[in-house]
Order: C-alpha cells, then sequence, then structure tokens
C-alpha cells in the first residue's frame, strides 16, 4: 500500500504486519463488541456548526497539560506489550511522541522498563499503573516511574479483571512479556486452556481496589493523579472529592465492560458534574482530527489514543508512530480552521450538536 493518508489505512497496514493472535489482541473489544463499534459510530452523530468569515490564517494548537506544554491536545493512551506489535517497542513509542511534542502514558505493562523509556529521550510522560495484589510491587513501580521523571500516575480503575475477549480466548493469547517485572514476579501462566493473559491478569490484579486506596496512592507518591475509567457523573464526583489532579473518561476502549455507552456519549455529563474543579480527558474512538474537536467541544481539555499509535507501530515503527499523531494534529488543524475557531479556547459547546440536543430542540 502506498503511504497511508488516514488512521484507517494505517490500521489496514497493521492487519497486514501483524500474527493474527497479536492483530486480535490489538484490535479487539469485550464480547459481542456493541461498545467496541460504538466507540466510533457514535462521533459520526454529531455534527458541526460552524461560523464563517473568521480570520483563520493562524491556528494555535498549542495547550497545556497539568501544566506542561504540549504541542497539541492529542497524547498517547497506555497500551500494554508494544514489542508485540514492534521489536523497538515501547521506546520507538516514546520517541516519536517526543517528536511531536506530546506526552506519552507508558502502560504498567510494557514490554521496555520504566527506565529504558525514560533514557531513551527528552520527553513528558506520565505512567499508568495497574495494582496489583501484592501491593508492593504496584508501589516499587511508582516509585521506580517517579525517580525515572515520570511526571503523573494514571491510575486505571475500570480494570477489577480483564473483560472477556473471545479472540484472545481462542487465539490462546500468551502470557504478557513484561520486562519491569524481572526478578520480581514470574508472568508465565502454565494454563493450557483460553487466553494466558487473562489468566495472568485473574491471578495478579487485585479486585479489592477501592476508592479508599486513593489516599493509600498518595501516600506512596508526590506525583498528581489521575483516574482513568470514569464514565458517570456519580463517579466523576467521587473522584474530585478523593482528591484527584484530572479524570480520564475512558471504556478502556470497549475492551472491559460491553454495553457501555460510547465515551463520547457521556463526556458531557462527566463535564458538567466536575463543574472544572479539575481537567477531564477522554480516550475511546477518536479516529480522525474532527473527532477530536468534538471531544474537546463537548469539555475535554485533551484526548489520548490508543488503537491508532499501535497500528503506526506495528505498521512502520517509530516512523509510523508519528506519522498517526501528526495526522490526527494536521485533522484536527483543518477542522479548527473551517469551523472558524483559531485556538482550543475557541472551541466551545455551540460548534456541535449531539442527538441528543437536535432531540432536545425538536421537543
Ligand atoms: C491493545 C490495548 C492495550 C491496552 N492496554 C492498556 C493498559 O495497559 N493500561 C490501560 O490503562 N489501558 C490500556 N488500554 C486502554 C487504552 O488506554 C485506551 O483507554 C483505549 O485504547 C482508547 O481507545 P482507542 O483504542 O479507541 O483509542 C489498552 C488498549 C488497547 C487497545
Ligand atoms: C495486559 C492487559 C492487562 C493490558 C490491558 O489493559 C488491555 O489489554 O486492555
Amino acid at each position: 500500500m502506498a503511504e497511508p493518508v488516514n488512521i484507517s489505512e494505517f490500521h489496514e497496514l497493521a492487519k497486514q504486519a501483524l500474527p493474527k493472535m497479536y492483530y486480535d489482541y490489538y484490535s479487539g473489544g469485550a464480547e459481542d463488541q456493541y461498545t467496541l463499534r460504538e466507540n466510533v459510530e457514535a462521533f459520526t452523530r454529531i455534527m458541526f456548526y460552524p461560523r464563517i468569515l473568521v480570520d483563520v490564517s493562524s491556528i494555535d494548537l498549542s495547550t497545556t497539560i497539568l501544566g506542561y506544554k504540549v504541542s497539541s491536545p492529542i497524547m498517547v493512551a497506555p497500551t500494554a506489550m508494544h514489542k508485540l506489535a514492534h521489536p523497538e517497542g515501547e521506546i520507538a513509542t516514546a520517541r516519536a511522541a517526543a517528536a511531536c511534542k506530546t506526552i506519552m502514558v507508558l502502560s504498567f505493562m510494557s514490554t521496555c522498563t520504566v527506565e529504558e523509556v525514560a533514557s531513551s529521550c527528552n520527553g513528558i510522560r506520565f505512567f499508568q499503573l495497574y495494582v496489583y495484589r501484592r501491593r508492593e510491587i504496584s508501589a516499587l513501580l511508582v516509585q521506580r516511574a517517579e525517580r525515572s521523571g515520570y511526571k503523573a500516575i494514571v491510575l486505571t480503575a475500570d480494570t477489577p479483571r480483564l473483560g472477556r475477549r473471545e479472540a484472545d480466548i481462542k487465539n490462546k493469547m500468551i502470557s504478557p512479556q513484561l520486562k519491569n517485572f524481572e526478578g520480581l514476579l514470574s508472568t508465565e501462566v502454565a494454563s493450557e486452556k483460553g487466553s494466558k493473559l487473562e489468566a495472568f491478569a485473574s491471578g495478579t490484579f487485585d479486585p479489592s481496589l477501592s476508592w479508599k486506596d486513593i489516599a493509600w496512592l498518595k501516600s506512596i507518591t508526590n506525583l498528581p493523579i489521575l483516574i482513568k475509567g470514569v464514565l458517570t457523573a456519580e463517579d466523576a464526583v467521587k473522584a474530585v472529592e478523593a482528591g484527584v489532579a484530572g479524570i480520564i473518561v475512558s471504556n478502556h476502549g470497549a475492551r472491559q465492560l460491553d454495553y457501555v455507552p460510547a465515551t463520547i456519549s457521556v463526556l458531557d455529563e462527566v463535564v458538567q458534574a466536575v463543574g472544572g474543579k479539575v481537567p477531564v480527558f477522554f480516550d475511546g474512538g477518536i479516529r480522525r482530527g474532527t473527532d477530536v474537536f468534538k471531544a474537546l467541544a463537548l469539555g475535554a481539555q485533551a484526548v489520548l489514543i490508543g488503537r491508532p499509535v499501535i497500528y503506526g507501530l506495528a505498521a512502520k515503527g517509530e516512523y509510523g508512530v508519528r506519522r498517526v499523531i501528526e495526522m490526527l494534529r494536521d485533522e484536527l488543524e483543518l477542522t479548527m480552521t473551517l469551523c472558524g475557531c483559531r485556538s482550543l479556547k475557541e472551541i466551545t459547546r455551540s460548534y456541535v450538536r449531539t442527538e441528543r440536543d437536535s432531540l432536545r430542540s425538536s421537543l
């Protein structure tokens, strides 16, 4: 295929490049994959209401995230095991994110260590945390990340168990390859049945994790804490009360509970509940710059992209990840230009209408 011109073409290239087991793991969702489709399709039901005759000769996409300057509001979401996509793994991703002057969130379940990624290039990075039954291992990783210069902890709160991913069961997905835990924990799972990754997670992840543990996390780190996996106003309020520095509206790329709404359709509600007390970030189903604009218009301060990064990495390594981020950035710039928004601050709710808005106005 010629040089891809959009994320969907990177997806196609990645599918060709990857062994089926890994492609299915990366691209798949939980059970019927209803939410997986919805995450993308819900964006198609939001329409633009652009303004004309605005001087758009200069467009500024830069912003700050937790005080760190970035070139655009598009960050790299934490996704596990990049070496299954490309031999350079998370190092290639980190270099691409740094070249694009944006933030990468490194997964707890990475195939390069926290330290290897930190020393691979200069860039602002956050560290995503899973809490293991053996809490001392999670605590140690938080401390290693803090020592290595990561600037925030992203606590993933939607994974007491792994969702049921049927392709992984059928493919007998391999045990995770996690270099961070060498000498701490064996990641080999003996089970002959189903997904070894799932068997590993069910033996290792702590299902007792609860709101009170935010205080525990605060007691072991000075870094700001973002909570990832919020889908309701009720949990958004609890997160603010627990003292987090930000919220990530996410359904884990539709890989956990199937039949939760598309994340873009709950963003409004969460943003209103938070009432500007902390920044709200967003992920799930972003495949176009227009999607980024829609999330910003509905109140997200920035977005994160998961699968598009993996597709770029699988197709073309570091260069591919860079192209994916640049493409979305360029598409966002064009969307802003055509909507008549010169800066991210000018992107407001009045530039989009959701299905619910249209229903309300027809009543
Ligand atoms: C292959 C894959 C692995 C993931 N691994 C993690 C992970 O280790 N930690 C985490 O918090 N989220 C993980 N996620 C969820 C992403 O952070 C993010 O919420 C999701 O991918 C966003 O949706 P998108 O892929 O449609 O952009 C993973 C997602 C995928 C697709
Ligand atoms: C290794 C997994 C627990 C990573 C993950 O969060 C996912 O696959 O969605």
